[in-house]
């Protein structure tokens, strides 16, 4: 049956890096439907609203969505709910996309262009599972008000509400245990239960879902040591699980080890595996409209699609061997270029994929 696939490339270097997934995607001789909708910035531009209603429609809709990344520093100044961002902080929530999953693994080919030394790196396959609809980055009530007491009564204040329900850190638990079941059987919970109740509380639903899985070892680990132990020995970790929003900075920190945050892609998925797939890294306007982005991380995330929303495992097997193979034949683009290789754009390097599919 043909499968349908929303694709929102977004803002920056999304519709660069999304076209040359598009392409691999198209070559594999499948028959899939692919319906293009706009979303961030672009979203805002075309209807007034980063998350258009139609565009929200067809994620529903469709078997699964490839998406680019938002924002522009033009946006910075609009009302939040208008802000590129919301479109991808409305997709995750409105699709129910709890499970983040960010893998950092190193292709020996690489292991120079990382700014850790190669012996840190080499052989690096660490799985960081990020919760994704909680946390501080959902948790109402959040706004600047004039603060009610204490030492700076009758200032303004900015303030955000950190919160998990028992039911998201039991179903995110599950999730990275059953991940380790099948990799090296080891889930780190990273989280600050020396300071915050919030993670006190994860820490504790952590290891009542973990007496489920006699099989795997589950360790804990504060985030701040947790970010450190990532850049002196990240081989210790096989899954790290953890919040929204340490996930997301921890995810942004494991890609260096990568080579470059071009390298990671990720799987957004809700509990029946239905998912959203995009890069870990953002719109990077910086570089946008260069022809310079690494596409390697979106077409690494639509190989996830294939594997994990679209049982298509030996398709992404597939795509996984080219993006090695180009590696192997020494193409770089510039975030992941040494001395002694051929730097390439966006386009050569995706039409390198293709070539070797
Ligand atoms: N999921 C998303 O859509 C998403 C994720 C992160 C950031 N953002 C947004 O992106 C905008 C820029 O944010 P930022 O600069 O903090 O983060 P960023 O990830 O966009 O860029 C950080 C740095 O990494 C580089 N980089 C990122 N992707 C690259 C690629 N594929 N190839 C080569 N270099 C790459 C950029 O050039 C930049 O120097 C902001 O509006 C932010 O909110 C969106
Ligand atoms: C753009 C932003 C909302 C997003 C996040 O913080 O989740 C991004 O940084 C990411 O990692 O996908
Ligand atoms: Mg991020």
């Amino acid at each position: 049956m043909t499968k349908k696939i929303a694709v929102l490339a977004g803002d920056g270097i999304g519709p660069e890096i999304v076209a040359e997934a598009v392409n691999v995607l198209n070559a594999l001789g499948e028959s899939f439907e692919l319906e293009h909708a706009p979303v961030g910035g672009a979203g805002y531009e075309a209807s007034g609203h980063p998350l258009p209603e139609a565009t929200l429609k067809l994620a529903k809709e469709a078997d699964a969505v490839l998406f680019g990344a938002v924002g522009d520093w033009k946006y910075d100044t609009l009302d939040r709910p208008l802000r590129p961002e919301q479109a991808i902080l409305g997709l995750r929530k409105n699709l129910g996309l709890f499970a983040n999953l960010r893998p950092a693994i190193l292709y020996p080919e690489l292991a120079g262009a990382s700014t850790l030394k190669p012996e840190v790196v080499s052989g690096l396959d660490i799985l960081i599972i990020r919760e994704l609809t909680g946390d501080i980055y959902f948790g109402q009530p959040r706004g600047v008000r004039e603060c009610p007491d204490g030492p700076f009564k009758g200032e303004r204040e900015g303030f955000d509400t950190m919160r998990y329900a028992e039911s998201e850190v039991r179903r995110i638990g599950h999730v990275a245990f059953q991940a380790a079941r099948k990799r090296n059987k080891k889930v780190c919970s990273v989280d600050k239960a020396n300071v915050l109740e919030t993670f006190q509380f994860w820490k504790d639903i952590m290891i009542e879902v973990g007496k489920e899985y006699p099989d795997v070892e589950l360790s804990h680990m504060y985030v701040d040591n947790a970010a450190m132990q990532l850049v002196k020995n990240p081989k210790q970790f096989d899954v790290l699980v953890t919040g929204n929003m340490f996930g997301d900075i921890l995810s942004d920190q494991a890609s260096m080890l990568t080579g470059s945050i071009g390298m990671l892609p990720s799987a957004s998925l809700d509990a029946n595996n239905k998912g959203l797939y995009e890069p870990s890294h953002g719109s990077a306007p910086d570089i946008a409209g260069k022809g310079i982005a690494n596409p390697l991380a979106t077409i690494l995330s639509a190989a996830m699609m294939l594997r994990y929303s679209l049982n298509m495992a030996a398709q992404a097997d597939r795509i996984e061997a080219a993006v090695k193979k180009v590696l192997q034949q020494g193409l770089r683009t510039a975030d992941i270029y040494e001395a002694g290789t051929t730097k390439v754009s966006t386009r050569e390097m995706g039409a390198a994929v293709l070539s070797v599919l």
